[in-house]
């Protein structure tokens, strides 16, 4: 069923579970997604970047709405990254259950008015808002302390702003980043800074950047032809210790990207006569499927819906 990202979030902060907050472009990736949380219990949020938007418009949130509209398990769908007032309004027209408003890089003033207006418009639709406050970045672990603290989220500044904006989900900095390269090796996550901020904040937070970035996944990419560095993710491990801190809602999408296009791939090169689209993408969407079923296991929402 299609619900709001509240009615997920908040029992998965209580129950100290995370929940797959997984990026779709397409049909097969939403499949991958929602049949998988079916498949284990597990509620699921599907999201939308503004690229998805202008790839897929209406038509590519209609499927989502439409598949989780019909779902045995509760899905939300978020607009992510929302870089405007305006675009998350729009979001909500086109029947997106969750919005998020990331302000992050302007000033905390600045940030507080821009989510607040957000936050007044969506729950007066009853849709609920995620915010931004830090700056996402790969930090090293020898970084000196003030730098980190220039990027990381502030316990302090997050109580004053959940308070001044009524936000319903807070992506916080901790030492993750998007894509690929999350750092050399293990990318460095700020447990206690995560620890603190829970202990501060009652409300669901949000790990951007949780891709693990997965070895096996890296090694058939280039095998299948893929040119990637040395990319490196999140480890299971640090995620599911920030589950255990505060951490509700966990976003993924390079993983998924690297899956899709490892499946394409290994079909086209194993069988260049191929061209029947259901054996080039059907592929790929077990490949996805096996990194979403995966994702669950390790932030503990299996059972769960
Ligand atoms: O934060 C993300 C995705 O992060 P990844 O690049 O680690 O999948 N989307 O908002
Ligand atoms: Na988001
Ligand atoms: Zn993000």
């Amino acid at each position: 069923m299609l619900v709001t990202g509240n009615d997920i979030l908040v029992p998965a902060r209580a129950g100290k579970y995370g929940v797959g907050a997984f990026n779709t472009n397409n049909m097969e990736i939403t499949q991958a997604i929602i049949h998988t949380a079916e498949k284990l219990r597990s509620p699921v949020i599907v999201q939308m970047s503004e690229g998805a938007i202008k790839y897929g418009g209406q038509d590519l949130a209609n499927i989502v709405i439409d598949i989780a509209t019909r779902a045995t398990v509760p899905v939300a769908l978020h607009l992510d990254h929302g870089s405007s007032y305006e675009n998350a309004l729009k979001a909500i027209k086109m029947g997106f259950t969750s919005v998020m408003i990331d302000a992050s890089h302007h000033s905390f003033e600045e940030n507080v008015r821009e989510t607040r207006r957000v936050v007044e418009a969506a729950h007066a639709m009853g849709i609920s808002v995620e915010s931004e406050l830090g700056r996402l970045g790969g930090i090293e672990e020898h970084v000196v302390v003030d730098e980190k603290d220039a990027f990381l989220t502030d316990p302090g500044e997050a109580v004053q702003f959940v308070e001044e904006t009524g936000t319903d989900y807070l992506a916080i900095a901790i030492g993750t980043s998007h894509g690929a390269y999350k750092g050399k090796g293990r990318p460095y996550i700020d447990q206690a800074r995560i620890e603190r901020i829970g202990e501060l904040v009652s409300i669901p937070l949000v790990a951007h950047g949780s891709s693990g970035v997965p070895a096996e996944i890296v090694g058939r990419f280039r095998d299948s032809g893929g040119e990637i560095g040395d990319a490196a993710g999140i480890a299971d491990e640090d995620l599911r210790l920030a589950c255990q801190h505060g951490i509700a809602k966990v976003n993924v999408d390079t993983d998924l990207r690297l899956a899709m296009t490892v499946g394409v791939r290994e079909v086209l090169t194993k069988n260049p006569k191929e061209f029947d689209p259901r054996k080039v993408f059907g592929p790929a969407r077990e490949v996805m499927a096996g990194i979403v079923e995966h994702k669950m296991g390790v932030l503990g929402s299996v059972g769960k819906a």
